[in-house]
């Protein structure tokens, strides 16, 4: 079929449906039925009890759309992978296996072939990469590509995590750089000042599937190089951060296994919002290090950068004032900050009994060495050739302990003042898609 038809006017929707049936192939025998044949897709529950007892099911769904979640630049593949992985990272949080996803599409005016094409491979390469199928969605066409996603997981009852069951004197643990996102985001969206310079083209480090990006990820470049302000690169890895989430699913299910955690949520509406939450579910309430929250190297040259050039503006174009001293520290505070309050980082964020500390080290050690755990080892030649590992630095995960439980009844931000470290109330903000974004 010529992939330059534009999907509306097609005569049927089955046309359709076979475009995006061709990329959803099915491999799991389980499946009994997938999206293009029979009203439902039907699982066989049995045939997944044979490598893990699948005594829970668990469900999510997550919708994204072009004005709220895609930020300029953002190709197709990657559209379409986001839509796949923020369901997915719910999953993760829980400590769930992925099996199926299902997914309703709004599709623009003027929406090829081609695009639906780009768009279902973006999801069917983030579905299949963490062991799940496609088995079924719904298609129809809006005023902005709206995605909206159902994915269903199983479980062992032993290993369902859940929110609530932080302990006092439990360690609070984090995966990733986080605020990683947020820097890319403030990037894409031009908040931040700073001239941007291609990095490494995207489709150097990636799967052909996203060779076309690389005219969009110039295309964002131009737009910030206007401002004439000292340049730095800005990789595509980087930003990658924000466009390709990628759910931390093995890490989710070999902690949920390790019997070591007590709670756990994803970061997706930043740090601190995630810790308000397991508080008010557990009861209990928790202190920030800031000292202790990773950072990317990238994102504190990014936000240097920035800060930089915002002088040079206000001054004039004569000398900053700040020594470059004075200017990292300022990197470092702009870059909690962005931890803190702003989401788009897809980590996980769980509490464990100070106890436990050593041997989640340890398994988080034996992880990254083998790049996935033992339990998870059917999955290794999926890490092959993907975009969103690779260079983009998801391996190894990271992980830090960030703060711990505590007696006091508020969550609070221990903050360093000079030589002196401070505690202040943890603000209560951060992603709300019922808010502007902050
Ligand atoms: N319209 C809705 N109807 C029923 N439950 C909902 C609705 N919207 C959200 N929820 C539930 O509220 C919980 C939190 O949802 P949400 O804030 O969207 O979480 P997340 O940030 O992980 O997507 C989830 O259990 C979700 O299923
Ligand atoms: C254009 C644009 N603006 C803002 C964002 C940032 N952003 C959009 S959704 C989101 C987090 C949403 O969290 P999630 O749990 O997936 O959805 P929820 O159900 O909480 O809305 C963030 C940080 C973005 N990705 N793109
Ligand atoms: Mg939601």
């Amino acid at each position: 079929m010529d992939l330059g038809v534009i999907v509306s006017d097609l005569p049927t929707e089955k046309d359709f449906i076979r475009v995006f049936s061709d990329v959803f192939r099915l491999k799991n025998k389980p499946i009994l039925s997938g999206s293009e044949f029979d009203d439902c897709a039907a699982l066989r529950l049995d045939s997944f009890a044979q490598n893990l007892s699948a005594e829970s099911l668990t469900f999510s769904t997550d919708s994204v759309r072009e004005s709220t979640d895609f930020p300029s630049g953002m190709t197709l593949w990657q559209k379409g992978w986001m839509a796949a992985a923020v369901n997915l990272s719910d999953l993760a949080a829980m400590g769930s296996k992925p099996i199926a996803f299902l997914f309703s599409a709004g599709l623009p005016r003027g929406f090829t072939l081609e695009n639906a094409e780009e768009l279902a491979r973006g999801i069917q390469e983030c579905v299949s990469f963490f062991g799940a199928e496609v088995i079924g969605g719904d298609t129809e066409f809006n005023d902005e590509l709206t995605i909206t996603g159902t994915v269903i997981g199983i479980t062992e009852n032993k290993n369902l995590i859940l929110r609530k069951n932080a302990r006092p004197g439990d360690l609070l643990c984090a995966t990733g750089f986080p605020g990683s996102a947020g820097v890319a985001l403030s990037v894409l969206l031009n908040e931040i000042n700073i001239r941007v310079e291609a990095g490494e083209s995207v489709s150097d480090s990636t799967a052909d599937s996203t060779a076309d990006s690389t005219s969009d990820s110039t295309a964002v470049s131009n737009s910030i190089s206007d401002s004439g302000l000292d340049s730095i690169s800005v990789s595509d890895s980087f930003l990658k951060n924000l466009t390709e989430p990628f759910p931390r699913i093995f890490e989710g299910m070999m902690l949920a296994k390790s019997g070591a955690v007590n709670s756990m949520i994803d970061t997706s509406d930043g740090l601190a919002s995630s810790v308000y939450e397991l508080s008010a579910l557990s009861g209990v309430f928790f202190e920030i290090d800031e000292q202790s929250l990773p950072q990317d190297g990238e994102a504190l040259e990014i936000l240097s950068n920035h800060l930089k050039n915002n002088q040079y503006k206000q001054n004039d174009q004569n000398e900053t004032n700040f020594t470059d001293e004075q200017i990292a520290a300022q990197a470092r505070d702009l870059l909690i900050h962005e931890a803190l309050y702003t989401g788009g980082d897809y980590e996980l964020l769980f509490t464990i009994p100070a106890g436990k500390l050593s041997l989640v080290e340890e398994l988080f050690k034996k992880f990254n060495e083998n790049a996935i755990s033992d339990a998870i080892s059917d999955t290794a030649s999926r890490f092959e050739g993907l975009s969103s590992t690779g260079k983009s630095g998801r391996y190894p995960c990271k992980f830090t302990v960030i703060g711990k439980a505590i007696a006091e009844k508020e969550n609070v931000i221990v903050r360093q003042a000079g030589l002196n470290s401070q505690r202040q109330p943890l603000l209560k903000i951060g992603y709300d898609s019922f808010k502007k974004y902050i």
